[in-house]
């Protein structure tokens, strides 16, 4: 004989696992659970027991027997016959759960002439059921579903006759009594000798299951399923769902094992960014992707061109450097990588598409110059991103270089040198000359290794795409930055919303290559569109895969450019801060002037709303840039503007990525504006919108009528009504109202633009050539 599990046992003599376990226990048999192997001697005793009721019976006619014994859970709980007296089984014993009916009242699985059991018959009558199931069985099966209606389900008569065919009928609520008798003995006859499939060793399901597909999974007929249920007190139907808890119970007892599948959006290429946890030892060291960044003219293409031109071409004798975007150096075989990108614009904007792929930022000042605006800029989106920053000074060969100077006034951004007693690491460079490039290199190298980066080469590439087009002969082609594992020639690929495969690999030496490594830049082509630099790639098993994500992230993107995205402004701030999706107000402050901007920032600083910390991330003086929405959108920031202006790039972009900016004239109001926001309190009962902008061409002075500004309407329309404001240079220099609108020597009452108009402004004659006259108008808004 063969040896049998538990399981396999317990389902040859229709038993549950769980009895058979029992029984074996009592046999002094030791069994741990359902998978447990069973000796020939325990089957032989198992035998004993429960073959005897069936012995010489054929399946048929123990399918018969079972109808008329009037039980229909008999094939769990009583096959036995009372006579057989094996030695643990006295006729009331008060141990076993598969005692006899004529036995006392402590077994689950009692007879129905007892009125204990939870298991009992339906002769009890279905109000006893109702109770006695759910109480019986209740540790195991809190959380079943008793949705039905039990009186109804609970037809006693269907279940006095019946096995499944009867069950079905209860199940189908037919109309009863009547049709079931009738359909019984037809229907019941055939399907006897039935084996039942085998049942497989383990199913899987994903959150729920209905009946019919758990009894699919199982290979077991529904009706088999819904019985099991009721025993265990949950009334079911075959397309009721089985919540997690019902599913293992089933499953364990049929012996089963069972899994709950964890499924990831495959589309969500963020998800493959997400580290799991990987062994120390499959992990490599990966060289730095460095970014340089600064004020203008202060050097960083001449710096990136002099580490090229000492290090590439030098050390790749007849290499032919090209530009891809990004390039490798390597110094005594330790690489870095540098972003070809220079400027601060390009770095937010990655980092506004969500890639972060800088490890540390270079920042470029030149010594002769200073810290300028957009070195405070660049320091600030370094710091947003959270990289570390070495300074490069440079211009060390001009005279005029005054790096003592440049250290001072970076002190007061938060960059102390070490000489001083700070952390950053500065470097006095001459990008011109080369001098002070070996320095840097080694600063960069030690920075790298302290921030131990790490990569796992042997897994499917994912990574960052530093720049893309489309070429006339190669169609798209993409450089990507290679983040984590090796990107392969041919292999399925991602990128963005466009997919394929990739066909050819080129390096920042111009030459083809099969494989590119973490770290790695390298330019590809073979996919189907041309992504944007930010985007993130991931490669894929297969081409299919690829396809499906690649197609189903490009309708996705249509959607969602379709639906806006939910950027903070101050008029959501406070949902956003009660739906916990906002701790932190991040603030850009611009003003007229660098006092102006240290009063606002040191008044916003002191605004003190519980839940809420207020951040300034980024100060300056001057017209509100595009620049400053990059960095609001990559931050989720507001900008408040003070007596200043977005420029015409910075407005549209602020309007497409949906950017909050705040104009003021008058500082507490806009403590007071943001505070009421932050408090929920806001209420703009009336809002100002800018109606259309003339350009001032010509001046002329009337005595008794002031200075007539001959101006030509660029944008929206010039109202007779209006509020109006003279900006020059990105300057407020006065806000007040309108006084006369005319087109030639007639009284208009708006002129539109491509017009020209003569506007005279109350109690200002100050207008000069080349200022913009804006008009507003104040309207009230639904919220
Ligand atoms: N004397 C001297 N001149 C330098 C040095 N580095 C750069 N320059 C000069 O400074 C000027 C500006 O340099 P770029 O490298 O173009 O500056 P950049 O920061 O890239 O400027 P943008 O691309 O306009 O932002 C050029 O005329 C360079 O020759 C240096 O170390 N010494």
């Amino acid at each position: 004989m063969t040896k049998l599990r538990v399981h396999e046992y317990a389902r040859k003599v229709n038993k549950s696992s769980r009895e058979v376990v029992e029984e074996l226990q009592k046999l002094n048999v030791p069994v741990t659970n359902h998978m447990s192997m069973l000796e020939s001697d325990a089957v032989s005793k198992l035998d004993s027991i429960y073959k005897r009721s069936t012995a010489g019976s054929t399946g048929a006619q123990q399918e018969k027997r079972q109808p008329s014994s009037n039980n229909r859970q008999n094939e769990n709980s009583r096959p036995k016959r009372p006579a057989s007296g094996s030695s643990n089984r006295p006729s009331n014993n008060s141990n076993g759960s598969s005692n006899r009916p004529s036995n006392n009242s402590n077994g689950p699985s009692n007879r129905p002439s007892n009125n204990n059991g939870p298991s009992n018959r339906p002769s009890n009558n279905s109000s006893n059921d109702q109770k006695s199931s759910p109480q019986q069985h209740g540790e195991k099966h809190k959380k079943g579903n008793q949705n039905r209606n039990m009186s109804q389900n609970n037809n006693n008569n269907n279940y006095n006759n019946k096995n499944k065919g009867g069950f079905n009928n209860n199940q189908r609520k037919k109309p009863g009594i009547h049709g079931g008798k009738r359909r019984h003995p037809k229907t019941h006859q055939p399907t006897i000798p039935q084996t039942p499939k085998e049942l497989p060793e383990k199913i899987t399901f994903y959150e729920s299951l209905s009946v019919a597909e758990l009894a699919k999974k199982l290979h077991r007929e529904p009706s088999e399923i819904i019985k099991k249920l009721f025993m265990l007190g949950v009334m079911a139907t075959i397309n009721q769902e089985l919540d997690k808890d019902a599913i293992e119970l089933i499953c364990a007892d049929y012996g089963v094992e069972v899994e709950e599948e964890v499924r990831i959006d495959k589309t969500d290429l963020d998800t493959y960014f997400e580290q799991e946890e990987i062994a120390e030892g499959d992990l490599e060291v990966r060289p730095p992707a460095v970014t340089i960044m600064g004020h203008v003219d202060h050097g960083k293409t001449t710096l990136l061109d002099s580490i090229r031109h000492t290090k590439v071409t030098a050390g790749e004798a007849g290499g032919i450097t090209q530009h891809i975007g990004a390039y490798q150096v390597n110094i005594d075989g330790k690489k870095i990588t540098f972003l070809d990108t220079p400027g601060h614009a390009a770095f937010t904007t990655m980092r506004a598409r969500g890639a972060s792929i800088t490890d540390l930022a270079i920042i470029v000042v030149a010594a002769d110059d200073g810290v300028m605006p957009q070195t405070v800029e660049a320091i600030n989106h370094a710091k947003a991103a959270e990289v570390p920053i070495i300074v490069a000074v440079n211009k060390m060969d001009k005279p005029t270089a005054n790096p003592d100077r440049v250290m001072q006034e970076l002190t007061e951004h938060g960059l102390v040198p070490e000489d001083w007693g700070g952390d950053t690491i500065f470097v006095p460079i001459s990008a011109l000359k080369g001098e002070g490039i070996d320095t840097l290199l080694e600063m960069i190298l030690l920075v790298a290794e302290v921030q131990e980066l790490k990569a796992n080469p042997n897994r499917p590439a994912i990574g960052t795409v530093i720049e893309a087009q489309l070429d006339k002969g190669r169609g798209s082609v993409a450089t990507l930055l290679v983040q984590d594992g090796t990107l392969r020639v041919g292999d399925p690929i991602v990128v963005g919303h466009a997919y394929g495969r990739v066909r050819a690999m080129v390096n920042d030496l111009g030459r083809r290559v099969k494989e590119a490594g973490p770290a790695t830049p390298v330019e590809i082509t073979g996919i189907n569109e041309v992504p944007q630099a930010g985007d993130r790639f991931v490669v894929f098993e297969d081409e299919k895969t690829a396809r499906q994500v690649g197609e189903s992230r490009s309708m996705t993107a249509i959607q969602a450019s379709r639906s806006e995205k939910q950027r903070v402004t101050l008029d959501n701030l406070f949902e956003q801060m009660s739906q916990g999706d906002v701790k932190e107000l991040n603030l850009i402050v611009k003003a007229d002037v660098q006092g102006t901007v240290e009063a606002m920032a040191a008044s916003l600083m002191k605004i003190d709303v519980e839940g809420v910390n207020v951040k300034i991330i980024h100060t300056g003086a001057g017209a509100i840039t595009e620049s400053d929405v990059t960095l609001a959108s990559a931050s989720n920031a507001i900008i408040i503007g003070f007596n200043v202006r977005p420029d015409v790039n910075a407005k549209r972009a602020a309007d497409e990525e949906g950017v909050d900016i705040r104009l003021h004239r008058i500082i507490y109001k806009v403590i007071e504006e943001i505070e009421a926001a932050m408090k929920g309190m806001l209420d703009p009962e009336f809002e100002e919108k800018i109606v259309g902008q003339a350009e001032v061409r010509q001046t002329i002075k009337v005595s008794k009528v002031g200075t007539i500004a001959g101006s030509y309407v660029t944008e929206g329309k010039i109202v007779r009504d209006a509020g109006v404001r003279v900006i020059r240079e990105g300057i407020v220099v006065f806000e007040g109202e309108l006084d006369s609108l005319k087109r030639f020597k007639d009284d208009a009452k708006e002129v539109a633009r491509g017009y020209e108009c003569g506007i005279t402004i109350k109690n200002y004659n100050d207008i000069k050539e080349g200022d913009i006259i804006e008009a507003f108008v104040m309207e009230e808004i639904k919220r």
